[in-house]
């Protein structure tokens, strides 16, 4: 269609109250309002309809997807929405971001006003370049690949060797362990002395993420409000106090770039506080920075480790099948703490192949992007500030595109991002070995997003879920028991999605396991 006349309103997804029974399908039962979408885009690669006060054009096909991670669209507006309902920013700092039309790249946008602020003033400028030297930047993602695997053992040290532990449930030991070590290798120790029950608020605010973000009344959305503002205000008050002590004992003094100190942490969070202090953000708006960062930090890595383990341990074949590729990244004569070598593991076919299988069943997000000048998708022209979502589910399901005969798209298969390779020896001798390989389908698979706003996490996010993964299955016998419901009861029934309220759908259904440390 692209080369053809335009058309002026793409197909509507049908509905049987006008601007009402989808927004109200959206809100109670995401699934279902998301499987209507998939359904209607095998028709038109673009259908629209109101969510709320909001037009939403849905598209899907590589082609009309990476129109969307062009330069002509932006998150901007999507982003001020969790800042201001989700995080709770002020007023006076939301104007901040909405006066700066400059943009996130280097180069000021077209019709910035002239001349353009300088570089450090551009507020989503400066953001993005905070994101970049805190989270892509070499240095950070090597110190965080040793202090996550430094902290993360201190949880699995404390079962003694060669006891079965009964009564271990995978989403809610790793709901704590891993954010607790996640926590302290990115902001510090100084937030868990003060708040040891954090993790536990994190997951109250976490789980009214979706609603919040709607902007629903805050008198009919009170607990999630109490939920938010008890988490924020916990973040808040460490950063006054850690920035009281990183003062006053001049720890910046030695710190080098990409370094972690334990009042701070990281260079991403040192790299927060600078860029905070630049724009003089309030205390309440300080308080939602740092709780956007936890929620980037643990809501889609914490519910993806959780299915890998589930899939693994669920097939005791595949359970061995990684235990014994894990054991070539075991450095030798290692320390306890530190044993596994990240590089070797982020690169092994098989442990890849289930990373990519899960981020593939388990994304369900609606990357949503808005048009800044007037675009021509699939075939039709859309105005400036047109607002197109792509969801993830209908590339990521596609039958055509992943399934196979024996391994249905819908179905987990450890083995669907591997091929057999003959590869010869020095001595010319051959033998086959698994490589990894997404088979030209990376157009139809992005958990991550894309274009300029694809998520700047994703290096440590998949450094932290592998590293998890790896050190359980290296250093436990591990045997299933039962599925339980959040309340600790028998289910009959395995995990399935639960409604998504961030990226990474939780699994509805805990595993519960027996395990023994095997050194
Ligand atoms: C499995 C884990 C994760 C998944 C699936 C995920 C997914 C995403 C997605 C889909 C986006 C929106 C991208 C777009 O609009 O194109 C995003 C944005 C972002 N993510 Fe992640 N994320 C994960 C982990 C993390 C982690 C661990 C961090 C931080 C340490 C992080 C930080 C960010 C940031 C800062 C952005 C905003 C980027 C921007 O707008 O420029 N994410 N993530």
């Amino acid at each position: 269609r692209q080369g053809s006349k335009p058309q002026s309103e793409p197909p509507r997804l049908s509905e049987t109250i006008p601007f009402v029974s989808n927004t109200w399908q959206f809100i109670t039962n995401k699934q279902r309002f998301i499987n209507r979408v998939r359904k209607a885009l095998k028709s038109s690669p673009i259908v629209s309809c109101w969510l709320g006060p909001l037009k939403i054009h849905f598209v899907t096909g590589g082609g009309n997807v990476s129109i969307i991670f062009r330069s002509s669209f932006t998150s901007e507006p999507w982003i001020n929405r969790i800042q201001k309902y989700a995080a709770g920013y002020t007023s006076t700092d939301l104007q901040k971001f909405a006066e700066d039309k400059s943009g996130g790249l280097s180069l000021p946008r077209k019709g910035t006003k002239s001349p353009p602020p300088p570089p450090e003033k551009r507020i989503w400028h400066a953001m993005h370049r905070m994101n970049e030297d805190g989270l892509m930047n070499e240095y950070s993602v090597t110190t965080f690949t040793r202090t996550y695997q430094v902290f993360f053992n201190e949880h699995i040290s404390k079962f003694p060797v060669g006891e079965w532990d009964e009564d271990v449930q995978i989403f809610a030991f790793l709901k704590r362990s891993m954010a607790i070590a996640a926590t302290r290798s990115m902001l510090g120790h100084r937030i868990m002395d003060l708040y040891p029950d954090i993790v536990e608020a994190f997951w109250d605010w976490e789980q009214y993420g979706e609603t919040l973000a709607f902007g629903i009344a805050e008198w009919l959305n009170r607990r999630a409000v109490a939920a938010r503002n008890k988490f924020c205000g916990m973040c808040f008050r460490w950063y006054e106090i850690a920035c009281q002590e990183y003062d006053q004992e001049r720890v910046g003094d030695n710190v080098r770039v990409g370094e972690w100190e334990p009042i701070f942490g990281s260079q991403m969070s040192r790299g927060h506080v600078r860029w905070m202090k630049n724009f003089d953000f309030s205390d309440r708006t300080i308080g939602g920075i740092f709780a956007l960062f936890s929620f980037g930090l643990h809501a889609n890595t914490i519910p993806i480790g959780t299915w890998m383990l589930i899939e693994i341990i669920r097939d005791p074949d595949l359970y061995r099948a990684v235990q014994e590729e894990i054991s070539q990244t075991i450095i030798k004569g290692h320390t306890c703490s530190e044993f596994l070598d990240y590089t070797k593991l982020a690169s092994l076919p098989l442990i890849q192949s289930i990373y990519t299988e899960v981020l593939r069943l388990h994304v369900q997000i609606l990357v949503t992007r808005t048009s800044i000048e007037p675009v021509k998708v699939a075939g039709y022209e859309l105005p400036r500030g047109s607002v197109l979502q792509a969801p993830t589910a209908v590339p990521h399901l596609d039958e055509e595109i992943w399934g196979t005969p024996e391994h249905p798209a819908h179905e987990f298969w450890a083995y669907r991002h591997v091929e057999l390779k003959e590869v010869r020896n020095a001595t010319s001798q051959t033998s086959q070995q698994l490589e990894f390989s997404m088979k030209g389908r990376t157009a139809s698979y992005f958990p991550y997003g894309g274009g300029f706003h694809i998520c700047a996490g994703r290096k440590y996010a998949k450094c932290e879920i592998l590293t998890s993964v790896a050190m359980i299955i290296s250093r436990f016998d591990v045997e299933f028991i039962e599925w339980v419901k959040s309340d600790g009861s028998r289910s009959e029934r395995s995990a399935i999605d639960s409604t998504g309220n961030a990226v990474a759908t939780h699994p509805d259904r805990d595993m519960k396991v027996r395990w023994r440390r095997l050194w």
